[in-house]
């Protein structure tokens, strides 16, 4: 069976599209939105992400703050910086990028930032309303992948899904709505017994376990659809996710490449809040 390759990259490219008619429109209003970006640290890995915001912003027509901070800023440093970001009236989102130096406390921060201004969904009360219905900013990458899923076609509602990860920026809010949308979901992680026995239930797998090809044909059930949310660098330097590719890719109806899937998707879902940070 040829499995069909869901193209996050060409897919994040239309709504990235959309957006930048929407910030046209804007624009002609005299609203320029606007994205702080902040980075304490110079991990490698972030700033490649960062770098990818960054360009995204100038497509769309977003205007990007960069806020590069040595790795010894202190604590009360950084909340400083959000609280006056929260207070410009010309910034509507903010972004701290994880993960922060050991020194620093991440759910401090995080609940330091505004909740209208929070595009990354990760304040407890943007996680509080998703989890029980109401508006607030949802994270990014399961929001890219609720929209992957609808753009391809896929039906979500009825179907078995399983999420393997629970962490709070990725498999706790995918489970959250892949529920919303109605599919029967399980959610694994590290204390789940026998997990081949469970993945092989799915009929849509989303992977986010943070292990380099992990997730092998042995865990797949037939004509099933599998989501790699994992990026890792291999032995010779190339992007691999969650999922052994070449393994599973015989064996499925359709599934995200890394790269190319589900990281696209996180930074034109990014670009969406940014938008919907507008009243
Ligand atoms: N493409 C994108 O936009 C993004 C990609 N990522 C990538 O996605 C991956 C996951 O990220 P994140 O959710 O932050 O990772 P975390 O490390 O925070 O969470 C991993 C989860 O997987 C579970 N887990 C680990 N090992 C196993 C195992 N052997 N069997 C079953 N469950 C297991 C853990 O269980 P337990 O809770 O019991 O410890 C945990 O819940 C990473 O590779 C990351 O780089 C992350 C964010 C965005
Ligand atoms: N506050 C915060 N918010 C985040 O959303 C956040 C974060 N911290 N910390 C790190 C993770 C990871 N993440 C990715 C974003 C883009 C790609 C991405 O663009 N990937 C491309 C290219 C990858 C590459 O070239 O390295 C792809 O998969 O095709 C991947 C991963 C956001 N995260």
């Amino acid at each position: 069976m040829m499995a069909h390759l869901i193209d996050g990259k060409e897919i994040s490219l239309q709504i990235k599209e959309e957006l930048k008619q929407k910030a046209i429109e804007y624009k002609e209003r005299g609203i320029e939105v606007t994205l702080a970006v902040i980075q304490v640290g110079n991990d490698p890995a972030s700033s490649v992400y960062v770098g990818n915001k960054k360009k995204a912003c100038e497509f769309v027509g977003i205007r990007s703050l960069a806020y590069e901070l040595p790795e010894e800023t202190t604590q009360e440093e950084l909340i400083a910086l959000v609280k006056e970001l929260n207070e410009r009236a010309d910034v509507n989102g903010i972004l701290v990028q994880l993960p922060l130096p050991s020194h620093i406390n991440e759910d401090f921060v995080i609940k330091t930032i505004a909740p209208e201004k929070d595009v990354d969904g990760f304040h407890p009360q943007s996680v509080g309303a998703l989890s029980i219905g109401q508006k607030g900013f949802v994270s990014c990458t399961p929001a890219g992948i609720i929209e992957l899923l609808k753009r391809s076609n896929i039906e979500i509602a009825g179907k078995e899904c399983v999420v393997v990860g629970r962490s709070n920026i990725v498999g706790k809010p995918m489970a959250l709505l892949m529920l919303r949308e109605n599919a029967t979901v399980t959610v694994c992680h590290s204390r789940t017994k026998d997990l081949k026995e469970v993945t092989k239930r799915a009929d849509i797998l989303i992977v986010a376990l943070g292990k380099p090809r992990f997730i092998t044909s042995e865990y797949v059930k037939d004509g099933a659809v599998v989501i790699d949310v994992g990026i890792h660098r291999d032995e010779n330097n190339k992007l691999c996710g969650d999922v052994d590719f070449a393994d599973v890719e015989g064996k499925v109806e359709a599934i995200t490449p890394v790269p190319g899937g589900v990281g696209p998707m996180t930074i034109a879902m990014l670009m969406n809040n940014c938008m919907e940070a507008i009243v």
